[in-house]
């Protein structure tokens, strides 16, 4: 089982709360959001500040969000890249969720499990756009918070029976796959990406290397590739050839022209033209543009993370607990 985010109701004073979460209700509810254009997000700020003790910058976001007369809310998130080291999360913060009428504290929420539950679903309902229909095998690159939410959330919205997992140790991608029980896929642990990854049909991607793990050379027809780590403008997870072998789209643009290295340095080096950039999940939700158009495309979906999936994932939590209670 995933550990679902720990809701503190301010309003109704509740100790810890904890509920499930059904990936598919809030790949649903997120797909509502973005095709929901009362809801505002200012750019979010995104802090790089030294971190002596560790020689290695961290970041602090700060993630407002807005839909007037209904909710609203804001994350503050910290990533400690070094963090694993400590056996601590990079992710760590709060969310605060509030009544836009009256201004209330409605919830406060863990923001490390409210990230990882919003950002696999977000990646999965850019995959409900962009993979095969008909996708069976999934190949998870990295171990850390994100990653068997990744896999459930890829998995409730594919037929996929056939899931891999790699990581820096084979213990840490077995640990993965030892957590997963009970489910209709298999998921086993490999020690070489290179030898899996032409075989796989959705290929997820969320560590904090610095340079690529994913190289276009190993890409082939149809596959869709989902990038979430690389939230630094000096950080990649795939290279060039990647993004030359594929049809790009973005979570949103407001964010992902700017953050990260997948995006940015390819549009700096001339390999990617703003123009190129298909679609963002705004045009995918509300129907603008259309996602994958092809059997034999690759798909790119970059995301950095938008406060809108925070306030939508924060508003499914509590009408969760509301309708438990
Ligand atoms: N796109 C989005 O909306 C979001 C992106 N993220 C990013 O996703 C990534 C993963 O996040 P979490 O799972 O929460 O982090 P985590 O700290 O729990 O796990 C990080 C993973 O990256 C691996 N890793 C670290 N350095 C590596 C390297 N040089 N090569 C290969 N693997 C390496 C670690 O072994 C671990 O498996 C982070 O970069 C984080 O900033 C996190 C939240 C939202
Ligand atoms: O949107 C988010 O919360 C994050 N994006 C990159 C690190 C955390």
């Amino acid at each position: 089982a995933v550990s679902p985010p720990l809701l503190i109701p301010v309003d109704i004073h509740f100790p810890l709360y904890k509920s499930n979460c059904n990936f598919k209700q809030l790949i649903e509810s997120l797909k509502e959001g973005f095709a929901t254009p009362s809801i505002q997000v200012p750019m979010r700020h995104h802090h790089d500040y030294p971190n002596p003790p560790e020689d290695k910058d961290s970041t602090l976001l700060l993630m407002p969000a807005f839909n007037p007369g209904v909710d609203a809310g804001v994350k503050i998130v910290t990533v400690s890249p070094n963090n694993g080291k400590y056996n601590l999360p990079a992710i760590q913060g709060t969310y605060i969720y509030l009544d836009a009428h009256k201004g209330n504290i409605k919830a406060i929420l863990d923001a490390k499990s409210l990230t990882t539950k919003r950002t696999a679903s977000t990646s999965a309902l850019a995959s409900s756009f962009l993979s095969r229909e008909d996708s069976s095998s999934l190949l998870m690159i990295g171990t850390g918070a994100l990653a068997k939410n990744l896999i459930h959330a890829h998995t409730s919205i594919r037929p996929i029976t056939k899931v891999y997992v790699w990581g820096r140790t084979i213990e840490k991608a077995q640990a993965v796959c030892d957590s997963l029980t009970n489910e209709s896929y298999s998921c086993t642990a490999i020690t070489s990406i290179e030898d899996k990854i032409s075989k796989v049909d959705i290929i997820s991607c969320a560590t904090l290397s610095p340079t690529p793990l994913v190289f276009g050379k190993w890409l082939k027809e149809g596959q869709h590739l989902d990038l979430v780590g690389a939230y630094k403008k000096d950080m990649r997870e795939a290279d060039d050839d990647a993004i030359i072998k594929s049809s790009v789209f973005l979570d949103t643009y407001q964010g992902g022209l700017k953050e990260s290295g997948d995006i940015v340095i390819p549009l700096n080096n001339g390999t990617l033209k703003v123009e190129d950039i298909k679609a963002d999940l705004f045009e995918l939700c509300n129907g603008a543009k259309k996602g994958r158009t092809s059997e034999k495309e690759i798909t790119y979906f970059k995301s950095v993370g938008h406060a809108l999936e925070d306030l939508v994932a924060a508003s499914y939590f509590y009408n969760e607990f509301i309708s438990n209670k």
